[in-house]
């Protein structure tokens, strides 16, 4: 037994995995050998999915294959949708409205009876979620709207058919590209906080719906997904702020503010998702409004440089251009963070997938520091 304490598992190795390697210094991820930038510039979402769940890149033929079996899994139940109407004319947020939905896709499943162990089934059921996830959240967004549900089209990849499922309208090839991008930057990340969850509910081999909303329930803190909301919230602060944009990112430090979108357990220098993020968010600047990119560059300087943020390792992490990025694209703050559970989803199944092959129950120690010699006295008596 080992006695030494990490906290919040810092650097601790729980297990083996093909799937995803992060060198936290020089800022490189990969993908089963595959740098992200190749990825992201040469590959779609359904490929890298592919890539997650099976272990290598598909030809035509197979991705062809996948492609059709995805799009014919979009539908969700009558049932999910009344819920999301339930649950939009109720005020809550979409990330919540997500957790339930995805609760509630098992309640379909046709292979609901399927051994465990039998991890064809599960990766079976893990597409089924993944290609739902996009349909129950755009219904979301329309019941939110006053609108009605647009019916999934399966001739459109998963990026575009979710941006057209929000809005009724094909998106251009510039926003379905960019979206698409952003889904393969988010698929998967070693064993983030709602991954190693996912993984967690996994090992006691309950079922992958179970598996997928646990990750999606870790995903939506503050200090994880859930910063890229944060993000935007803090570039619409500085818009409507009286002072401009160095000031008010000198303010805020000296407030002690914590800046969301810096910062990471792995790397120590800046998070190459993000830099192609920033690519994303200059271009769309480009043809668009400048400003939200002016404010994400001078915060990026003023950290970086009048802080020494980047000497101490905080650096600008996925989030922080990814809100941008969105908000330009025309999607609504609320969304990003069920956007990058729509992503993370096939990473958090590939992983649980993985493990199960080979699965030991995970359970670790917490050091008792509680007293020994209680002595119990009768509720009457207290
Ligand atoms: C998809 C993702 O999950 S990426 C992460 C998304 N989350 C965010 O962007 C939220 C902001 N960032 C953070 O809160 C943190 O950087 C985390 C939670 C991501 C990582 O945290 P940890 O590895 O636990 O580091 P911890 O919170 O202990 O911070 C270490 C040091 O860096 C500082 N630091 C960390 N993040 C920031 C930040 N965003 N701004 C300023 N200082 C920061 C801390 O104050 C601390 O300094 P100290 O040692 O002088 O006290
Ligand atoms: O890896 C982490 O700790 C956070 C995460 O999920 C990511 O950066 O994509």
């Amino acid at each position: 037994m080992v006695d030494d304490l990490e906290k919040g598992l810092e650097g601790v190795l729980v297990a083996e995995s093909e799937l995803s390697s992060i060198d936290g210094d020089a800022g490189r991820l990969i993908y089963r050998g595959y740098p992200i930038e190749d990825l992201a510039r040469g590959a779609s979402y359904e490929e890298v999915l592919y890539l997650l769940w099976n272990g290598h890149l598909p030809n035509k033929d197979e991705l062809d294959r996948f492609t059709d079996a995805l799009a014919d899994e979009r539908d969700v139940s009558d049932d999910v949708l009344a819920t999301m109407e339930r649950l939009a004319d109720a005020g809550d947020r979409p990330m919540a409205a997500l957790r339930t939905a995805v609760s509630m896709f098992s309640a379909s499943e046709p292979e609901a009876d399927a051994d465990p162990d039998d991890l064809e089934a599960t990766l079976r059921k893990g597409r089924r979620i993944t290609a739902k996830i996009p349909t129950a959240l755009a219904a979301f967004e329309r019941y939110r709207l006053g609108e009605s549900p647009i019916e999934p089209r399966p001739d459109l990849g998963l990026a575009a058919n979710f941006l057209y499922m929000l809005t009724g309208e094909q998106p251009d090839d510039i926003a379905a590209e960019t979206f698409d991008q952003a889904l393969i930057l988010h698929a998967d990340h070693g064993l983030n906080a709602s991954t190693f969850t996912s993984m967690v509910i996994g090992s006691t081999m309950a079922d992958i719906y179970s598996a997928v909303t646990g990750g999606i329930s870790a995903l939506s803190g503050p200090l994880h997904g859930g910063a890229n909301q944060d993000v935007m919230e803090v570039l619409i602060e500085i818009d409507e702020s009286d002072l401009d944009h160095r000031e008010w990112v000198e303010q805020a430090t000296e407030q002690g503010r914590r800046i969301p979108g810096f910062g990471h357990r792995v790397y120590n220098v800046k998070d190459p998702r993000a830099k192609i993020l920033q690519e994303r968010s200059e271009e769309l600047a480009a043809n668009g409004e400048d400003k939200w990119y002016d404010y994400t560059t001078t915060i990026e300087q003023y950290l970086a440089e009048e802080k020494g943020l980047v000497e101490k390792g905080i650096a600008p992490n996925v989030d922080f251009y990814s809100g941008s990025v969105y908000y330009q694209l025309g999607i609504p703050i609320d969304m990003y963070t069920p956007i990058f559970a729509m992503s993370r989803a096939g990473g958090w199944i590939a992983h649980v997938l993985e493990y199960q092959e080979d699965n030991r129950l995970i359970r670790p120690r917490a050091r008792y520091t509680g007293p020994e010699d209680s002595e119990f006295v009768p509720l009457e008596e207290r």
